[in-house]
């Protein structure tokens, strides 16, 4: 039997996410090695204490790629995404996004295919921290006549956003729908809490064809976030709730997403889909 060749991953981001993915890595024992961690400057002596000898932690995209891994995940910010997603792309290195509000903005959505066309390399686009994403993909090679992607988080979640300037959140006491509107204005204005508006409308009916609330709901069972898909199709329709439970260190953000990008992953060393 041939000898597995083992994934090598960097990371950009030491945030929730990224200590996920060392976790579940160090759990599973998958044969994926995190060779480096791409953080602020400032941040790299206290990051490496966390990550151990073994993981080099630089603050330059150009370091991290010395350490040529196979995929370069980004686990940062939309900032990161805009930074560096071209550079990384054109020089044959495949991509992974999680902050896709990102491609809220056509102009850089295209930029990125073309550097990808280019480099010989991969856009890896994992669902994050919703379910479903596979049935409306398939459904819009039909008609889908209506997508709506509602984001649900407690109040907190939505502190140091522009609700805080329109909501009183700590004072809010039932659901509240805090934005309506085009799926690249909730990307670009909610960027820690938004971005699979984005995801949902370019995996389905597009920027201006896709409905989106997010809301702020003091009802949430304490440490979760929920969201609900609905769509119509001449296939059918779909209609989905998730109910999930929030990162520990950022209740911005869904354990889901960490572990669909985990998954993701997997799926390159295993030999199936599942
Ligand atoms: N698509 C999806 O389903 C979801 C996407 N996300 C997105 O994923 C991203 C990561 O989430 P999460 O891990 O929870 O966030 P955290 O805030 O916990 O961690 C992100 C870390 O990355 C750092 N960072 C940001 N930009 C850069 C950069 N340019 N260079 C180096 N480090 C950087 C941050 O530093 P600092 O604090 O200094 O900015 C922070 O330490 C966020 O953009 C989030 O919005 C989250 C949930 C769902
Ligand atoms: O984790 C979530 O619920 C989704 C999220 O933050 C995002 O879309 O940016």
């Amino acid at each position: 039997m041939a000898k597995q060749k083992r994934l090598k991953i960097a990371l950009i981001g030491y945030g929730a996410i990224s200590q996920m993915l060392f976790d579940v890595f160090r759990e599973k024992k998958p044969p994926i090695d995190i060779v480096g961690v791409l953080v602020r400057k400032g941040r790299v002596a206290d990051t490496q204490k966390k990550v151990g000898k073994k993981v080099a932690v630089v603050d330059t995209l150009k370091a991290l790629l010395k350490l040529n891994p196979d995929v370069v995940v980004e686990a940062a910010s939309q900032q990161a995404v805009r930074e560096w997603g071209e550079t990384i792309l054109k020089k044959g290195f495949d991509f992974m996004v999680i902050a896709t509000g990102a491609y809220g903005d056509p102009v850089l959505w295209k930029k990125h295919l073309k550097a990808a066309e280019k480099g010989g390399s991969r856009l890896r686009l994992p669902s994050g921290a919703i379910a479903g994403l596979d049935g409306l993909l398939a459904m819009r090679l039909g008609k889908l006549e209506k997508v709506k992607y509602i984001s649900i988080k407690p109040p907190h979640a939505w502190t140091g956003t522009p609700a805080e300037t329109e909501f009183d959140l700590p004072s809010i006491k039932e659901p509240t729908v805090i934005f309506r509107g085009k799926p690249a204005d909730a990307g670009r204005l909610y960027p820690k809490n938004a971005n699979l508006a984005v995801t949902v409308a370019l995996c389905g009916a597009g920027l201006d064809n896709t409905e989106i609330e997010l809301v702020a709901d003091p009802t949430l069972p304490p440490g979760t976030n929920a969201s609900k898909l609905e769509v119509v199709a001449d296939s059918g329709e779909l209609k989905l709730e998730r109910l999930g439970r929030a990162m520990p260190d950022n209740p911005k953000t869904g354990v889901l997403t960490a572990l669909t990008m985990a998954d993701d992953l997997l799926k390159i060393v295993r030999h199936s889909d599942w």
